[in-house]
């Protein structure tokens, strides 16, 4: 891994909630084509960090480069337009839209998008459910829309707040089928997952935050050796 380049780095970050200090700090790096997955118990600052660096939390310190582009000082709409796109844990389907309405509703960002075949074939539930009003969808075909939909942009990058939460195990098990499809593809993943099995099967690397940092840094390898005090940490 160690060979390939750097896609997002961030350092130094610091971000607040009005005065909230909630990040103190955060350092990480995903390099081109890596899944790498932030660990860590609730309230830790995980969900925070995606904000921040999508720059949907404005309140914020540090550097955040993606892909050569300075993202610091560029408004939301640049951040996507950069080619991240991120998948909130709330997974934000239009309630009042059909699935394939849902699906053409961001804008292309680059012409290495997926067509909408190519998604309906990957995603052949949403498929069948092109019709469907957004309402009607389960919680795993809405996390699958919500997925889809940034696949048709181009991004580069997807960033995924807890994309199995709530899900069955089969559901999650064909997400994480979906996500090893994507990372042949040469996808960039960052993920905040609390199902550690889950992220274990999937990602290169992984962070620990804890109260705002990251306290450590390690590679998938590494993890058998690593479990004893994961546990203690997260009590995984
Ligand atoms: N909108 C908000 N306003 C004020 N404080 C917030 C807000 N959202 C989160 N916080 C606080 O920020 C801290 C970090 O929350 P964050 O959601 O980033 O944690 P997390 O590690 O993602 O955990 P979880 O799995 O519980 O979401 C928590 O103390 C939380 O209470």
């Amino acid at each position: 891994m160690t060979d390939r380049q750097s896609l997002l780095s961030v350092r130094g970050l610091n971000a607040w909630y009005d005065e909230s200090h909630i990040l103190h700090g955060v350092d990480l790096e995903v390099r081109e084509g890596e899944t790498v997955t932030i660990l860590g118990r609730n309230g830790m600052g995980k969900t925070t960090t995606l904000r921040s660096i999508m720059g949907i939390l404005r309140k914020r310190t540090g550097a955040i480069d993606f892909d050569g582009k300075d993202l610091m000082n560029r408004p939301l709409h640049h951040t996507a337009r950069a080619g991240i796109g991120f998948v909130p844990e709330e997974r934000g389907i239009f309630a009042t839209l059909s699935v394939e309405e849902n699906l053409m509703l961001p804008p292309i960002v680059s012409k290495n998008g997926m067509s909408v075949d190519e998604i309906y074939e990957l995603f052949p539930n949403l498929k069948e459910r092109r019709s469907s009003q957004g309402t009607k969808l389960s919680g795993g075909e809405q996390q699958m829309l919500a997925m889809a939909r940034m696949l048709r942009t181009g991004v580069k990058m997807l960033l995924l707040d807890e994309p199995t939460e709530g899900l069955a195990p089969v559901i999650v098990q064909r997400i994480g089928e979906i996500l090893q499809t994507l990372k042949q593809r040469g996808m960039t993943i960052l993920l905040v997952e609390q199902n550690f099995r889950f992220a274990s099967k999937i990602s290169d690397r992984f962070y620990v935050m804890d109260h705002g940092v990251v306290t450590e840094g390690f590679d998938v390898a590494e993890l058998p050796a690593r479990m004893d005090t994961l546990h203690e940490v997260l009590g995984v």
